[in-house]
């Protein structure tokens, strides 16, 4: 079995050298040519796949280390009949875990708290299902919209219009242009005007679903409203202007803690077994190193909702995610090379589950609010 790969998923040899020899691509640049020796494909989101990218290669198999699947042709894959996999909620926690770091940053700009904020969740799949848990646990008032699922499935739901009145806004949708709820510029400038003037929206899903357009205009029109994009129209190529209008700017990158990526990995060697017919033998569990030394206590004169920021940003700072990315493309002479460089050497991060916090006994909120944030609470 010859394996085609994109470099940056992680493991390849680890889970996928039993099957055979492995060769190894750069994702933006892989061609037809490349794949006419491959019979099993493994790609990420920056890679289309297409009769394109196919025809007349012997691909029996293609799978994406990523929950997003816009980037492929399925009807192709389907009428081909190529088999496909991808990796549903493998990174779902990590884009949780950008949201309270992004909210915790809203918050302390704007002096409130969690629990003063209303939040709009677009889409109850495996990121919107898992931060509204987290959210109402941590107190914080959820209006979520999906017409896919029922109330039984993800709890209350109600309408568009009505999310839209939230102080924050944000997108966990797939990408889709078809069907009776298409995603693409779902947030269009008529859908902008809804939202609160001093609103923020968030955006990690895909680009397209914000019409960047639209947004860049309603920022500079409205100068307390806020945005923070994690992702963009015409990626890697992103708008400047409309990067320096946001109060957070990161190059897609709100998935990619390790667990979520070794998640991916672990889920596409799964799907290629069972396709193959053979055995798992491998367990990711077997290669995710122990989270090291990020542990947190505090004491009891800490204030809960100051606790509650201090231990999300020291999981997780995605600041500093915004700090390379307005550093990098202030100096890069290719943004789109950059803006890949910085996806590629991207540093180091755990799931916000991974992180202990100590927390004195008799402080029963503090102690409940961290576990509702998902931290692995001790109490001493
Ligand atoms: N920035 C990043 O690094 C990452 C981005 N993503 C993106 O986030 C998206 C969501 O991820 P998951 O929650 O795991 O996907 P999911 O497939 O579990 O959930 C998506 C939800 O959106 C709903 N939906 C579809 N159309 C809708 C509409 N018009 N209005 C409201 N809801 C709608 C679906 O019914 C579904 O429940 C992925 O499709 C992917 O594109 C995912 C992981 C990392
Ligand atoms: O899982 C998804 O969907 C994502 O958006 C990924 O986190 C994106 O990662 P790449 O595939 O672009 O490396």
């Amino acid at each position: 079995m010859r394996i085609s790969a994109d470099e940056n998923i992680p493991l390849l040899t680890s889970f996928f050298s039993e099957f055979g020899p492995i060769r190894q691509f750069t994702g933006r640049s892989v061609n037809r040519d490349d794949l006419l020796e491959t019979d099993v494909l493994l790609v990420r989101s920056v890679t289309r796949v297409d009769e394109n990218l196919l025809a007349g290669t012997p691909v029996k198999f293609v799978g994406t280390a990523t929950i997003g699947t816009d980037h492929i042709d399925l009807e192709y894959l389907k009428r081909a009949g190529i088999g496909f996999a991808s990796a549903p909620g493998c990174n779902a926690q990590a884009v949780v875990d950008y949201v309270l770091s992004a909210l915790s940053v809203l918050v302390d700009a704007r002096d409130q708290r969690f629990a003063d904020l209303v939040v709009g969740i677009v889409g109850v799949g495996n990121v919107g299902a898992c931060l509204r848990r987290r959210l109402e646990e941590m107190g914080v008032k959820v209006l979520a919209v999906d017409p896919f699922k029922t109330e039984a499935e993800v709890g209350e739901l109600t309408t568009l219009d009505e999310v839209l009145t939230a102080d924050v806004v944000t997108l966990h949708t797939p990408l889709t242009t078809e069907g009776d709820h298409p995603t693409w510029h779902l947030i269009n400038a008529e859908r902008l005007a809804q939202m609160k003037p001093d609103a923020c929206l968030i955006n990690t899903c895909r680009g397209p679903v914000v019409d960047n357009q639209a947004l860049k205009s309603h920022l500079a029109a409205l100068s307390e409203f806020e945005a923070i994009l994690d992702v963009w129209e015409n990626e890697p190529e992103l708008d400047l202007e409309l990067m320096q209008r946001c109060l957070i700017a990161t190059p897609h990158i709100a998935g990619y803690s390790l667990d979520g990526k070794m998640n991916g990995t672990e889920i596409i060697y799964r799907a290629v077994c069972e396709f193959l017919g053979l055995p798992i033998r491998r367990k990711l569990g077997q290669f995710l190193p122990e989270p090291g030394v990020k542990r947190v206590n505090f004491t009891d004169q800490v204030p809960v909702h100051q606790a509650l920021r201090t231990a999300i940003r020291a999981a997780y700072e995605v600041r500093v995610d915004d700090g390379m990315m307005r550093t990098a493309m202030r100096r890069a002479s290719s943004r789109k090379a950059a803006f890949d460089q910085l996806r590629r050497d991207y540093p180091l991060r755990r799931d916000i589950p991974t992180m202990r916090v100590g927390v004195p006994a008799k402080c029963q909120d503090l102690h409940d609010v961290l576990a509702a944030a998902g931290f692995d609470v001790r109490t001493k």
